[in-house]
């Protein structure tokens, strides 16, 4: 199956959401339509804005030939149904803005929003869709932060596996010394990635086992550490003054790390991944993002509110549990899945 295809079907609440919500505010005051007594609602069932009533509606012709003119009540309707679909409120007005500017009055079918809406869209991720860089570096440095559950040691399992399968050799550190079960599962992630997992005993220093871990990936010749770290918000200052530490640390042994710094983000989140960031880049020196759980999430769009706000670099986005579902973010693939848009001009 294509990538597209891929995400496409595992995007497909987010896009359902938008479609439904479109089909809607576009048959609301389409002529001949019977006017719909509600604001149009992003969660309608499908069935409810089925492609069978609008054909009923226009006797028989297909959902591309119903079409509304774009005014001002429209263009509310659309902000509406971009922040339900955690668009954020200044991104959503952004979009539509955009989208409309030259259109104004025209009439337009929700295909043709679709394709309009994903233009933006495509428009406001190209600057972000960006790889993890990687430099010549050895051992290059990743620390990798986020709150618990967010799924960083799901991530680095899948980054171990890829990197390996690229040809690099991968040292992994399970800095969340203070919890077993997250040792373990890295440990298990290590094991089905084939790359060494450093672990420290239950409580110990996790900036001492960062060390010991520059120590082995230096003299194993390593060209990447990937090191897990503890994710606990509830305890700001401590995550703080321990994520300091292991920078502090690494950096005697070598000055430029952490070359990269990820933040692991979970989609489901919605709106409270923009808090996360802001979190993080006090707590450290964020370089780029990681999405996880885009598979099945209808809160697709804050991956767009992130890049209007950030302008942090999208590395990667997790499409589901296993191993290989890991892929690199496509702007225009994502913008057709989140949008159910067929075309990007
Ligand atoms: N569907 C889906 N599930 C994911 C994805 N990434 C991680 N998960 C799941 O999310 C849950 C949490 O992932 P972890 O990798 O353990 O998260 P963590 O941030 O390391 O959390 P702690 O171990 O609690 O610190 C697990 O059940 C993972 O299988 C993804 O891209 N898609």
């Amino acid at each position: 199956m294509s990538f597209f295809k891929k995400l496409k079907n595992r995007l497909t609440r987010s896009s359902d959401k938008l479609s439904d919500g479109l089909d809607a505010i576009v048959e609301e005051t389409a002529e001949g339509a019977a006017p719909a007594a509600e604001a149009p609602k992003a969660e309608l069932p499908k069935a409810d804005a089925s492609p069978g009533l609008i054909s009923r509606v226009l006797g028989g012709a297909g959902p591309g030939a119903v079409k509304r003119e774009l005014d001002d009540e429209m263009l509310e309707q659309l902000e509406e149904l971009l922040i339900s679909a955690d668009m954020g409120v200044d991104t959503a007005l952004r979009v539509t803005a955009n989208m409309a500017e030259g259109r104004f009055g025209k009439k337009l079918s929700t295909q043709e929003i679709k394709d309009l809406l994903a233009q933006e869209v495509a428009r406001i991720m190209e600057p972000v869709a960006r790889p993890m860089p990687l430099y010549a570096k050895k051992p290059q440095v990743v620390l990798v932060v986020g709150v618990n559950g967010a799924g960083k040691t799901t991530t680095i399992g899948k980054l171990a596996s890829q990197f390996r399968a690229a040809g690099k050799s991968v040292v992994i550190a399970a800095g969340d010394t203070f919890r077993a079960a997250a040792v373990e599962q890295l440990q298990v992630w290590g094991e089905r990635a084939g790359v060494p997992v450093l672990t420290a005993p239950e409580g110990s220093d996790p900036a001492s086992l960062a060390f010991d871990a520059m120590v082995k990936a230096e003299a194993d010749g390593a060209d990447l550490l990937l090191i897990d770290t503890a994710g606990r918000l509830q305890n700001r200052q401590d995550l703080m003054e321990e994520l300091a530490k292991i920078v502090r640390v690494i950096r005697k042994k070598d000055e430029t790390a952490p070359h990269n710094t990820l933040l692991v983000l979970d989609a489901t989140t919605g709106q409270n991944a923009l808090n996360q960031v802001e979190t993080f880049q006090k707590l450290a020196d964020v370089s780029g993002l990681v999405m996880t759980k885009l598979d099945g999430t209808a809160r697709g769009g804050v991956l767009v509110a992130l890049a209007d706000k950030f302008g942090l670099p999208i590395h990667a986005i997790g499409v589901g549990e296993q191993i290989d579902d890991l892929d690199a973010f496509d702007p225009e693939d994502f913008a057709k899945a989140l949008t159910g848009a067929e075309d990007i001009k």
